[in-house]
């Protein structure tokens, strides 16, 4: 429906949290590819129906990444589904996806479902914590690249610095790994200098936080990364 092969920037918006009707307009409205509904905790299907029947009065193309199954509603142009790829227990790896597809595997509409290939690379972070996960050195992570591209070929391998600007280095040895998988960076995106480096070797960029920290500055990440 969407050409998602030539995004480069989204912007993901927590249904936990709120933000001034005119903010939410200019996201909407700001050039960017998408808008992913998700967060960590928190996520009821109350606040997902809300930004979703809101960003509905716009073009823009929206997601829900889905993190629990009670906020699963239609409406969205594409799910995304992540899979945590260095958590140390299988249950965020395959068991819960599985749970889900145990029970709507029938009325699952395949098209619209995407797999993320998540390497969860901030201890600080929440999901790092509620997803169990287990830090990977270099090496290990640049496998995790290769696994998503090779092995699993999955549409997307997410390089998930949540709350913290991470390393572009090992950002751009990821990519390297990836052909046909697409690399999303987040994590700690506040400004256009920052959005600029990771979009240097991310193919999508994704901007969180700033968006309810400084709305004015994370505005200005689309530009930044589509000249
Ligand atoms: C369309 C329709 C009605 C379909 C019905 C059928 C249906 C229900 C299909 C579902 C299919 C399916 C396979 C679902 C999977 C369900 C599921 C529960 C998946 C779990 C995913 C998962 C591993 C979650 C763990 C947490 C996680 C990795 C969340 C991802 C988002 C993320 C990294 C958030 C971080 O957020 P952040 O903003 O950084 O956090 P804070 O700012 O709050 O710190
Ligand atoms: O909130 P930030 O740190 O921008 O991270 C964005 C996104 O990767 C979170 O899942
Ligand atoms: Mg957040």
């Amino acid at each position: 429906m969407y050409n998602m092969e030539e995004w480069k920037h989204v912007f993901k918006l927590d249904p936990a949290k709120d933000l001034p009707d005119d903010i939410l307009d200019q996201i909407c409205e700001s050039g960017t590819d998408a808008i992913i509904v998700g967060g960590t905790d928190n996520v009821t299907l109350d606040g997902v129906l809300q930004l979703l029947s809101y960003i509905r009065r716009y073009t823009v193309p929206v997601i829900l990444e889905i993190s629990n199954i009670e906020s699963v509603t239609p409406g969205f142009d594409y799910y995304f589904v992540p899979v945590v790829l260095n958590s140390n227990h299988k249950k965020w790896l395959m068991d819960i996806q599985h749970e889900a597809i145990v029970e709507y595997g029938d009325v699952i509409n395949w098209e619209e479902m995407f797999a993320e290939g998540y390497c969860i690379m901030n201890p600080e972070s929440k999901v790092y914590e509620l997803a169990d996960c287990k830090l990977p050195t270099e090496d290990e992570a640049i496998a995790y690249a290769r696994m998503a591209e090779h092995l699993f070929r999955l549409p997307f391998f997410y390089v998930e610095y949540s709350g913290k600007f991470g390393d572009p280095k090992v950002v751009k040895q990821m990519k390297n790994e990836l052909k046909q998988t697409k690399l999303i960076y987040g994590g700690g995106i506040s400004n256009k200098q920052q959005a600029e480096e990771m979009s240097e070797y991310a193919d999508i960029i994704v901007v969180g936080n700033a968006i309810y920290e400084n709305p004015k500055e994370a505005l200005k990440t689309v530009k930044a990364v589509k000249k």
